[in-house]
């Protein structure tokens, strides 16, 4: 059972709560970065909510769920923290989510091409592919500081699929908040959200076109032949 109605010429992943569950070492940087600010620390299910609309808005998220003030030097100031923090230890706990390599390795398998389109910025996306083997299969990576508006403006997926030479409709993307549903939706592409990702809201409230249990559910989906 499919709602695509062809196979996308190029499937494009979000990565935080999609490709790799993170939470854990963002939380680490986060309230250790939070710390020395005098903020007190955040679980790690609050720290999932926080997640996905980049890093300042991590910090703008953290501040504004304690009540505090923050200005927007701050805020800039606090975010290179956190990411000078959060680099040299992005794949201590870290861990792909079950059948993330699956699913890309089966989006390949099946002549698409594939990338990555997250609000994280690049250096630490691509030092993070790496290290578990999935910078090679990327056709593509645009992190959230490639220039552009972050998700959920569509225009990260709207260069990635200008990129490829592809027009948004004919890919696919493939995340866990209402971020990435919204950016896909306005970008006019066909989007599947997983059920248990880095969100507040339920997933059958996400408005995404197909929802996935685990994120190679998504190869159930797909008509099995990329279109020339
Ligand atoms: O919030 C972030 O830094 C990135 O989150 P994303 O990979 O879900 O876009
Ligand atoms: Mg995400």
């Amino acid at each position: 059972m499919t709602v695509l109605s062809r196979m996308p010429k190029a499937v494009l992943f979000d990565l935080d709560g999609t490709l790799i569950d993170s939470a854990p070492d963002i939380r680490e940087a986060l309230n250790e970065t939070l710390a020395m600010e005098g903020v007190a620390p955040f679980d790690l299910q609050t720290v999932k909510h926080l997640v996905g609309g980049g890093v300042q808005v991590l910090i703008e998220r953290a501040f504004r769920r304690r009540g505090l003030p923050l200005s927007p030097q701050d805020c800039e100031r606090i975010a290179a923290r956190f990411v000078a923090t959060y680099e040299p230890r992005a794949t201590k706990l870290t861990d792909l989510t079950p059948g993330a390599r699956e699913a890309v390795d089966g989006v390949k398998a099946l002549g698409a091409k594939t990338g990555v389109v997250t609000n994280k910025p690049e250096a630490a996306t691509r030092a993070i592919l790496a290290h578990y083997g999935l910078a090679d299969p990327m056709d593509i990576v645009i992190g959230g500081d490639a220039g552009p508006k972050k998700k959920p403006a569509p225009d990260l997926l709207l260069l990635a699929a200008k990129q490829l030479g592809f027009d948004p409709a004919e890919c696919l993307f493939v995340g866990d908040s209402e971020n990435d549903v919204e950016a896909a939706k306005a970008a006019f592409m066909p989007v599947a959200a997983l059920e248990n990702g880095y969100t507040a809201l339920a997933s059958s409230d996400l408005g995404a076109d197909i929802l996935l249990s685990r994120v190679d559910d998504l190869l159930r989906h797909l008509p099995q032949k990329v279109s020339s």
